[in-house]
C-alpha cells in the first residue's frame, strides 16, 4: 500500500497562534475535524443548473450522458477502478443515491462495503489515520456500458437546481511497491492535484533517478517546514471601522521546504535538503512597514497568487471554490493547455488549476517555496485565552521541525534529509517526459495523475452556459437572499460572478443588479459570466464599494457633473454594462421601494425540479421603478438607500476554502480582514432601502469574520438592523459566546440559530467515511430548533413529508461543504 510508506496528513497546517485562537474558539476535536476535511476535497462537488437555460430535471439527464460519454473516453485500463470501502455507511449513503454497484463517476467503478480497517496507515497512528479517513483500495474493473446505470449526478434533495456529484477517497493503490520511482511536487502543484489537476513542469521539485517517458511513479507533495525567523516583520493589527493600519511589531518565521529542483530521490526515499542561507530583509522603518489593510491583502494575495502559479499543476476539474478562484470560470470556460497555449504563446508557464494561463516561472524551488508567515508576540497570542499556552501554540511547527531539520545558531536549518514520511502522498502518474526533461522544462505536462488519493467527478467545460461549477453553500447564499423579480440588488463585492449570475437567475433577469469589484480584470469577468450564462440584468462596475454612497459633497459634485455630461444611461453603457440600454432613459430614483413579502416561499424546499426563475418567484412582487429592468442604474455613488437587496460577500481570509496543506494567515491579519469587512457592512446599510434585506457571507471558518461581525452589525445599527433566518437553513447555528481573545461578543441563542455556519468535517459525519470522531465536548454545534433529527449540524423543517423523510437519509452525502458563513439582515427603519 503506497499510503503506508508516506506521512499521514491529519489536517491542514496553521499558523501557531491562530490554530491555538481556533482551539479556544471550537474546541480540539472540532478543530480537528475541520483541519482534517480541509485538507482534502469536497468528496460531493456541486454543480449549479443556470436556471435561465434549463430545467434541472432534464439537465440531470443530459449531464449523466455527458459524463458518461467523458467516462467512456477517458477510460484507460490503469484508470479502472473499484472502490472497497471500510464501513457500511458509504454503502448504504450510495445505495441511497442509486449509486450501489454503478459507476459513480468518471472514474470510478463499483463500490463494495468491506470491513477493512485503516491499520495500513504509517506509524500506528490511529487517531490520525481515522482523522486523515479511511482507505479505499482500487483494483481494476470494467468500463461502464450502459449510460443509463451510470448514477453519477443526482439533484440536491433539499437545495433547488443544484447538482451533486459523487467522488470517493481516500483511496489506496493496489500495485503500488516501494521500488517505484517516486516524483516529489510542491505543496500549490499538491493541493492542485488534490483537486483534480495533472502536474507541470514548474511543479516538480525532486524524482528518482532513471524515470523514463511512460513509468509509473509515485507521486508526493513536499510540505514547508519553519526555517528562522525573521525580526520586526510580524503584524499587529490596529484597526478601526473605516481604516486600518498594520504595525509590525512582531517576528516572522518563514517556511520553506529546502528542496532543490532538481534533488534526487534515493532508493530509500530520502531527499536531501539544500538550505541556502537567506539573507536578512532589509529593516524598515516603523513608517514604512505599517501599511492599509487593502496594501496588505494585496501583497498576502499577490504573494500566494504567485505561488500557486508557479505551482505547476494544472488541469483541476472540479474545483469546489470558485468564487475566490476563479474556478468557477474555468468550469464555464475551460482552458485546455492548447488554449492556454494559443493565448499566451509558448511561454508561459502554468499555475494551478485556479489561475492558469498566467505568471512568470520561477525555477528556483527556494523563491517558489519559501514562504513568510508572521509569528504574533506572544502577548498577541496568549494574553486572555488559557488555551494559549507557549505549548500549544509552537505545536504545529515543531512537529515538522522535527522530523531531521537542524537549525544553526541564525535560526536556519540545515544539512538533512526530507523522508518519505514528511511528504504527503498523492497517487500514481505516468512519466510524459524522462527525468531530464522533467527539469529542464519550464513548462509542460510532466505527469499525468492515473491514479488519485481522492477520486472527484471530472466537469471541466460540461454541459457550458447550462451548469456551472458552485460550492453548495456560494448557491446557498444567493438563496438566502432571493430577490424578487423587479427589485434592484447590489452585489458589493462580485467578482467573478458566481452569486451575481445566480441572483440574476432568481430575478429570472428581471430587475437590475449592479455589480461592483474593485478590481478591473474581474469586472471583465463578471461580464464575461454574464454573457455565458445568457444574464441581461446585470451592469457591473469597477469601484471601491466602500466608496459607494453618494455623500453630500459627492452629491454636489455629480449635479455640476450632470449638468456638463451624458445621461446616466450613456455614462453606464460606457462604463460597460452587460444589461440593456434603456428607452426611453428614466432617471435615478431617490430610493427603491422596500421588499413587501416574506421571500423565502419563493424557494421550495422539497421540491427542486420546479425551481425555474419564474415559479421561484411570488407572483405579489410589484417591481419597483429602480429595477422594473427598464434602466440602468449606473456606476456608483449611489444614493442612499437605493437597493432592495445587498449581498455583501467580502474579501476573507477563506479559511473554509479545501484542499489545502497549510493556511498562512497570522492573527493580526484575521483581525484585520475583519475590520475592512465592517467597513464595507457599514456602506451595506446605508445603501440598503429602508425595509431591504442584505446576506452577509464569507467562506471562512474565523469566528472574527463571521458571528463578531454580526454581532457588531446589531449593535452598531441597533434598533435599525434585524437579524432573520438565514432560510432555506442547511448549515449550522452560529457560535455563541464571546471571542475567547478580545472578550467582544458573538451571538446569542437566538441570534445563533438565525445564521448559518457550515464546518467542513461537521456536516460531513463520520459514517460516510468511516471517520471516527471522539464525541463533541461544550463546543458542539446546538441542534437548530427546528430540527426534527438530532443528528448533528443536520435542520430539518418541520413540515417535511414522508418524501423529504426519504431526503434525511441522504443528507450526509451532500453536505461534504467548504467553510462558509452566512447572515441575513433587514433594514427596519
Ligand atoms: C469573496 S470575493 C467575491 C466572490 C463573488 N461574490 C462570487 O461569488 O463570485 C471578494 C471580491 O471582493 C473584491 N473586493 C475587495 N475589496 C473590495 C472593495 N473595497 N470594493 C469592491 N470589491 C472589493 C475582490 O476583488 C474580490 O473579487
Amino acid at each position: 500500500m503506497a499510503n503506508q510508506h508516506f506521512g499521514v496528513r491529519t489536517g491542514v497546517r496553521w499558523d501557531p497562534a491562530v490554530e491555538a485562537y481556533f482551539t479556544a474558539c471550537f474546541g480540539v476535536p472540532r478543530l480537528a475535524a475541520m483541519s482534517a476535511a480541509l485538507a482534502r476535497p469536497s468528496l460531493t462537488p456541486t454543480l449549479r443548473v443556470n436556471t435561465l437555460r434549463s430545467n434541472p430535471q432534464e439537465l440531470i439527464q443530459k449531464l449523466q450522458r455527458e459524463l458518461w460519454k467523458q467516462q467512456q473516453k477517458d477510460h484507460h485500463p490503469n484508470h479502472r477502478y473499484t472502490g472497497q470501502h471500510h464501513g457500511q455507511d458509504m454503502a448504504n449513503a450510495r445505495r441511497s443515491a442509486g449509486l450501489d454497484g454503478e459507476v459513480s463517476s468518471c472514474n470510478e467503478l463499483p463500490i463494495t462495503a468491506t470491513n477493512k480497517t485503516s491499520n495500513s496507515l504509517d506509524g500506528g497512528d490511529a487517531a490520525a489515520s481515522k482523522m486523515a479517513g479511511v482507505m479505499v483500495s482500487a483494483k481494476r474493473t470494467q468500463p461502464p456500458t450502459d449510460p443509463t446505470t451510470t448514477t453519477t449526478v443526482r439533484l440536491h434533495p433539499r437545495v433547488p437546481a443544484v447538482a451533486v456529484m459523487f467522488g470517493r477517497g481516500p483511496c489506496d493503490v493496489d500495485d503500488y511497491s516501494p521500488g517505484l520511482p517516486e516524483v516529489v511536487i510542491n505543496r500549490f502543484a499538491g493541493e492542485a492535484v488534490l483537486k483534480g489537476a495533472h502536474v507541470y513542469a514548474p511543479g516538480i521539485l525532486a524524482a528518482s533517478a532513471g524515470i523514463a517517458a511512460g513509468d509509473l511513479v509515485v507521486v508526493s507533495a513536499a510540505l514547508e517546514r519553519p526555517v528562522g525567523h525573521n525580526d520586526g516583520q510580524g503584524a499587529d493589527a490596529h484597526a478601526d471601522q473605516d481604516h486600518l493600519s498594520i504595525h509590525g511589531d512582531g517576528v516572522s518565521v518563514r517556511l520553506a521546504v529546502g528542496i532543490s529542483r532538481g534533488a534526487k530521490v534515493e532508493p530509500d526515499g530520502s531527499v536531501p535538503l539544500s538550505w541556502a542561507r537567506q539573507p536578512p530583509p532589509p529593516k524598515l522603518q516603523r513608517s514604512q512597514r505599517s501599511s492599509s489593510p487593502r496594501q496588505g491583502q494585496m501583497r498576502q494575495r499577490q504573494q500566494e497568487r504567485r505561488r500557486r502559479q508557479q505551482g505547476g499543476a494544472r488541469g483541476a476539474e472540479c474545483d469546489e471554490e470558485p468564487a475566490r478562484a476563479g474556478g468557477m470560470r474555468e468550469a464555464v470556460k475551460p482552458r485546455t493547455e492548447a488554449e492556454c497555449m494559443s493565448r499566451h504563446g509558448s511561454s508561459s508557464s502554468h499555475g494551478s488549476s485556479n489561475e492558469r494561463c498566467s505568471g512568470d516561472s520561477i525555477n528556483d524551488s527556494w523563491a517558489v517555496l519559501g514562504s513568510d508567515i508572521s509569528k504574533p508576540s506572544s502577548s498577541s497570542s496568549s494574553s486572555s485565552c488559557s488555551s494559549c499556552s507557549r505549548d500549544s501554540e509552537r505545536s504545529s511547527w515543531d512537529n515538522i521541525s522535527s522530523t531531521g531539520v537542524q537549525e544553526d545558531k541564525g535560526g536556519n536549518s540545515s544539512g538533512s534529509i526530507s523522508r518519505r514520511s514528511e511528504r504527503a502522498f498523492l497517487g500514481l502518474a505516468r512519466a510524459v517526459v524522462g527525468r531530464r526533461a522533467m527539469f529542464r522544462a519550464q513548462e509542460g505536462l510532466v505527469l499525468q495523475m492515473e491514479r488519485r488519493l481522492y477520486d472527484v467527478p471530472s466537469c471541466n467545460g460540461l454541459l457550458r452556459g447550462e451548469v456551472m461549477l458552485q460550492a453548495l453553500p456560494s448557491i446557498i447564499a444567493a438563496q438566502v437572499l432571493n430577490p424578487r423579480p423587479g427589485t434592484s440588488v447590489l452585489d458589493m463585492c462580485a467578482a467573478p460572478g458566481g452569486k451575481t449570475t445566480l441572483l440574476a437567475a432568481l430575478l429570472g433577469d428581471q430587475g437590475r443588479i449592479v455589480a461592483l469589484d474593485r478590481t478591473a480584470a474581474k469586472v471583465a469577468e463578471i461580464r464575461s459570466l454574464a454573457r455565458d450564462l445568457g444574464v441581461h440584468c446585470v451592469e457591473a462596475y469597477q469601484a471601491d464599494a466602500k466608496e459607494a454612497v453618494l455623500t453630500m459633497t459627492a452629491a454636489a459634485a455629480a449635479a455640476a457633473a450632470a449638468a456638463a455630461e451624458q445621461p446616466m444611461e450613456e455614462k453606464a453603457a460606457a462604463a460597460g454594462a452587460v444589461g440593456r440600454i434603456p428607452s426611453p432613459p428614466v432617471s435615478l430614483p431617490s430610493a427603491a421601494p422596500p421588499p413587501s413579502s416574506p421571500r423565502l416561499s419563493a424557494i421550495p424546499s422539497a421540491a427542486p425540479s420546479s425551481a425555474t426563475p419564474s415559479s421561484a418567484a411570488p407572483s405579489s412582487a410589484a417591481p419597483s421603478p429602480a429595477a422594473a429592468g427598464a434602466l440602468l442604474l449606473g456606476p456608483p455613488p449611489y444614493p442612499a438607500g437605493t437597493f432592495d437587496y445587498i449581498l455583501l460577500d467580502p474579501p476573507c481570509t477563506a479559511l473554509g476554502l479545501r484542499p489545502r496543506l497549510l493556511h498562512s494567515w497570522n492573527l493580526p491579519q484575521l483581525r484585520a480582514m475583519a475590520a475592512y469587512q465592517r467597513a464595507l457592512m457599514h456602506t451595506a446599510v446605508r445603501l440598503l432601502a429602508p425595509g431591504g434585506e442584505m446576506v452577509y457571507c464569507t467562506c471562512t471558518i474565523n469566528p472574527d469574520e463571521n458571528e463578531a461581525n454580526v454581532a457588531w452589525a446589531l449593535d452598531r445599527f441597533s434598533g435599525s438592523l434585524q437579524l432573520l433566518p438565514a432560510e432555506p437553513l442547511v448549515g449550522l447555528t452560529g457560535l455563541t459566546g464571546a471571542d475567547p481573545e478580545t472578550g467582544s461578543r458573538w451571538l446569542n441563542e437566538q441570534e445563533a440559530a438565525m445564521v448559518q455556519r457550515f464546518d467542513p468535517g461537521l456536516l460531513f459525519p463520520g459514517r460516510m467515511m468511516g471517520l471516527i470522531l471522539p464525541p463533541l465536548p461544550l463546543s458542539q454545534p446546538p441542534a437548530h430548533p427546528q430540527a426534527k433529527e438530532q443528528e448533528p449540524g443536520f435542520r430539518c423543517d418541520d413540515d417535511d413529508d414522508d418524501e423529504d423523510d426519504e431526503d434525511e437519509e441522504e443528507l450526509p452525502w451532500v453536505d461534504d461543504v467548504m467553510g462558509f458563513f452566512i447572515a441575513r439582515l433587514r433594514k427596519v427603519s
